[in-house]
């Protein structure tokens, strides 16, 4: 089935092309039926963080779907505030027990703190050394954190989790990243839902009898950008997985590249206020 496409990322690993956001799902019911919805509806990856406060949650709610674990793509991240070599050796293992899981597929390093992000990875790597995470990997890392990483990693972060949509293409970060095969997945690829109400969107999405958020998603997956919307309701998360039986010509690409307007709806990395 279409819905399961997976890429193969630098170190061998398939990761499904969609998952699951669920940031704001803090309502133990709710969130147990949203990725019960997705798993259903063909959904094999989710993306959860130590931030978000329902990996228990989401351990559940993989455990009673009847999809084999190994079926399944699970991210989580280590919080600003665990950072540093052994504080994110602890919270890795907090976040496991709280998942109810032997190992995580993919763990990242949720922001770059300053003095703490290039230790915070080398217990990410040492992690993977001990095969309890598959893929090692950041989110919100410029173009300067990845340099950096790189000049001392034994293992080059295979992925890069940064806030991307049409008001924000990143389309220099994404060719850097290419260059050095590390995999690039949006976070809010809607923009929030922000840039749903684009004139130039939705008419592309009238064209195509799509809706906003699937010209949006298929936008991502065109240019090779793994995507994980949040949807807490059974009728999106489905239509946001209804992308893969169509195809945006050159033109409408061009358009959507068009939209960038270096908008960023989360914070810039450079200027994240590590206080929460
Ligand atoms: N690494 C990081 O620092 C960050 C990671 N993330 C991750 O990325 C995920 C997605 O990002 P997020 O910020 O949640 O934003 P998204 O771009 O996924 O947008 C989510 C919003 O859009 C709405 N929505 C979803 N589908 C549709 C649709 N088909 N039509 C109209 N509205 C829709 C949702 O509302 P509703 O739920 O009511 O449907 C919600 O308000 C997060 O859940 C989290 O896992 C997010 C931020 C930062
Ligand atoms: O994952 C996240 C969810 O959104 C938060 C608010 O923008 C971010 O700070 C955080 O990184």
């Amino acid at each position: 089935m279409q819905l399961q496409s997976r890429k193969k990322l630098a170190n061998g690993v398939e990761m499904p092309i969609l998952g699951l956001g669920v940031y704001k799902m803090t309502d133990r019911d709710e969130t147990l039926a949203a990725i019960t919805k997705a798993l259903q509806v063909g959904y094999r990856a989710v993306d959860t963080a130590a931030l978000y406060y329902n990996e228990a949650e989401v351990g559940e709610a993989i455990r009673h779907s009847g999809v084999p674990r190994e079926e399944i793509f699970v991210t989580t991240k280590v919080w600003n505030s665990d950072q540093g070599y052994d504080n994110t050796l602890r919270a890795f293992e907090t976040s496991l027990k709280k998942l109810n899981m032997d190992y995580v597929d993919l763990y990242l390093t949720h922001w770059p703190v300053a003095d703490k992000f290039v230790d915070t990875y080398r217990a990410i790597e040492r992690l993977y050394d001990e095969k309890l995470i598959r893929v090692p990997g950041v989110s919100n890392h410029h173009q300067h954190h990845l340099e950096q990483l790189l000049a001392s990693a034994n293992i080059a972060p295979v992925v890069n989790q940064v806030e991307v949509h049409p008001y924000l293409s990143q389309q220099a970060l994404r060719a850097f990243c290419a260059e050095q095969h590390i995999a690039v997945t949006a976070w809010s690829p809607l923009g929030r839902g922000g840039v749903l109400t684009d004139e130039a969107i939705q008419q592309i999405a009238e064209k195509y009898g799509k809706s906003s958020a699937q010209v949006v998603l298929r936008w991502h997956l065109q240019h090779d950008i793994l995507i994980i919307p949040k949807s807490v309701k059974a009728q999106r998360i489905e239509e946001n997985a209804q992308i893969f039986d169509f195809e945006l010509t050159a033109q409408d690409m061009q358009t959507l590249d068009a939209l960038n307007q270096n908008k960023r709806f989360g914070q810039d990395p450079d200027n994240f206020k590590f206080d929460f």
